[in-house]
This record gives C-alpha cells, sequence and structure tokens, in this order.
C-alpha cells in the first residue's frame, strides 16, 4: 500500500562546501517568502551558530550545533522536526547543512518513518563556489569527492560567486556541473541572488516534477501484515544498485508479533527488534527508482 499524500509541509535542504553562499540563499528565500511562514533547522558545525544572529531574532529557527546533521546529529534531526512542526506550524522548513554535510545522508535523516506523514522534501539546493570549485583540485581526494557529490544529487544547483570569475572559466565550471549532474536545474548566480522563478509556485510545483523524474528520490509502502521473511531476503538480493537505502519498520511470519527495524545501506541489511508498537512502514531511498516494479515486488510480498 502506497503512503496517500496530503498537504505536507515542504521541506528545502540547502548543502554546499564551506563558504559557498548557503546562509546568503537562506536571506534571499526568507525575503522571497514572507508571505509564508518558514521554519529553519539550522546545522553548525561549531558551539555557536554566527548565521542564526545574521537572520534575526524573528524567524522561527532550531539549531543542531556541535556536530553533522549527516552523521552524529542524524537521529536528533527527526527530533527537530517534529518540534518545528508542532511548535509553529510552517509551510515550509528549511535545513542548512554544514558543507562538510553529504546530500544523500541528509535526506535519509529527513526520511524517518515517523516524518513521511507530513514532510515532503521539495528539493536539495547545492550552492557551488564557482572559484574554489575549479580549483579543487588542491584540496584532498575525500573533499574533492564530497564536493562532487553535493553537486551529483541535487536537484538545483546554484553555481554561485561568478563575480570572481571569467566568463571562460564560467563556462568551464558549467560543463563541469553538467557532466557530474546532467538533470540538476543548474543556476549561475552572484550573492546566491535567483529570479523569483525557482521559489514561486511555479518554480515550487517545477521543482517537484523535476524531483520526480530525475535525481535521489524516495517512496513510502506501508505493510498492514507480517512478511515471509526468507521471501524478503530474496528480494533484497535483487535489488539494484541504484536503492541507496531502505529504512523502517516490518513484521516476519515467523515471529508476528514483533516489530523489527529494519535498515539497509548500500547492500548492507541491519536487523534490530524494536520495543514499541511502530507503523510497519518502509522508506526507499535511490537515484532514479522504478517506483512501479517496487511497487509490485513489496505488493507481492505482502499478499502472497
Ligand atoms: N564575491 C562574492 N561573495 C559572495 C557571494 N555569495 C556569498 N558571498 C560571500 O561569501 C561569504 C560566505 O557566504 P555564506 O552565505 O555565509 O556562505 P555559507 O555557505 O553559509 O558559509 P558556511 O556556513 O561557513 O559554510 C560571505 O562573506 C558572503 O558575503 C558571491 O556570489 N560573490
Amino acid at each position: 500500500m502506497v503512503e496517500v499524500s496530503m498537504t505536507k509541509i515542504k521541506l528545502y535542504i540547502i548543502s554546499g562546501f564551506l563558504g559557498s553562499g548557503k546562509t546568503t540563499l537562506l536571506r534571499e528565500m526568507l525575503s522571497k517568502w514572507q508571505d509564508k511562514k518558514v521554519a529553519i533547522l539550522m546545522n553548525e558545525l561549531g558551539e555557536f551558530n554566527v548565521d542564526s544572529t545574521i537572520l534575526g531574532e524573528d524567524t522561527p529557527m532550531n539549531e543542531l550545533l556541535n556536530g553533522c546533521i549527516c552523521c552524529d546529529l542524524k537521529s536528533d534531526v527527526e527530533v527537530q522536526l517534529h518540534d518545528l512542526k508542532h511548535r509553529y506550524q510552517p509551510d515550509i522548513i528549511i535545513i542548512e547543512a554544514t558543507g562538510v554535510a553529504h546530500p544523500v545522508e541528509i535526506y535519509d535523516a529527513c526520511l524517518a518513518p515517523s516524518l513521511t506523514s507530513f514532510i515532503q522534501i521539495q528539493s536539495i539546493i547545492t550552492l557551488v563556489d564557482g572559484p574554489r570549485f575549479l580549483a579543487r583540485s588542491r584540496y584532498s581526494a575525500t573533499t574533492v569527492q564530497l564536493m562532487e557529490e553535493q553537486v551529483r544529487y541535487a536537484h538545483t544547483i546554484i553555481f554561485n560567486k561568478t563575480d570572481l570569475m571569467h566568463s571562460e572559466e564560467v563556462m568551464n565550471v558549467q560543463q563541469q556541473i553538467e557532466a557530474l549532474n546532467p538533470a540538476g536545474e543548474i543556476i549561475a548566480t552572484t550573492h546566491s541572488q535567483v529570479t523569483d522563478d525557482i521559489f514561486d509556485r511555479e518554480g515550487a510545483k517545477r521543482s517537484a516534477h523535476l524531483h520526480m523524474h530525475h535525481g535521489i528520490q524516495s517512496m513510502v509502502y506501508s505493510f498492514t501484515s507480517p512478511v515471509d521473511s526468507r521471501q524478503f531476503v530474496s528480494w533484497l538480493r535483487q535489488l539494484p544498485e541504484s536503492v541507496l537505502r531502505i529504512k523502517g519498520y516490518i513484521k516476519f511470519k515467523e515471529n508476528p508479533e514483533q516489530v523489527v527495524l529494519f535498515q539497509y545501506s548500500y547492500g548492507i541489511p541491519q536487523y534490530e527488534p524494536e520495543d514499541m508498537k511502530l507503523p510497519l512502514k518502509l522508506v526507499i531511498i535511490g537515484e532514479q527508482l522504478d517506483k512501479n516494479r517496487l511497487l509490485d515486488q513489496l505488493d507481492l510480498l505482502e499478499f502472497s
């Protein structure tokens, strides 16, 4: 059974390397969305969030300090998103990640099964610092990989700081971004200034449309009854590499009362007994997911 979508809080994830213009974009988005209720979840590696003082006290904001949203603070994201919902009932939540966060990990953190009923991930926006991206070979291989993956997994790429580059360099970086993410929407900017177009209703719709057809995406499947564990393992074994993560709660016929927390990351499954009676939902995250095929397979598991 696929989860039916209702009016949900739209979630935008801002990723991008250190100093690329994320907070500048955030301010831009806030000024464009003055007629909407926007809440922010700000993540900083340090103990003090400079950006929150820049944004002012009127903006509803929660902070995740002293760590990165994509590793040590991953489980806190779920708590903070519930908290923002209950305290402010926002139309939109924007997450500004640290410069070292990986977009797939952030996306994953925002898809905890308890969030999928009220959060709709609208877009991953990656900021690229043009001059720094062009000179990225001077960084370590791990940093270069992170910078490129931030581009690769974005729905929209804001190619920023073009004022600091010659036109040939701008063309060069544009081509490199296109090569890394051929289906992404690329917008070249100075000071993260985007036209209203990508944030207004039309823009949001367009983004949602793109979101359906390229890049990282997700689906939620709800089970109504326990499944056969051997059939479940066989299903896992034949999954394509494009399925990056699965997580959620499931019951197996062998022990039908026991809820199991299931997690699958890059081909490795993990099963842990769960004491609470949580809804039997699996969230599947991947690139170019063949949702109809997955749906048929899961229906077969559930009803055979
Ligand atoms: N020249 C130039 N400077 C820019 C541009 N965009 C942002 N900046 C400056 O770059 C610096 C970093 O911008 P931020 O928006 O704070 O970047 P950030 O990604 O939030 O930075 P961290 O939170 O430290 O990762 C600030 O001094 C901005 O004013 C641009 O297009 N051109």
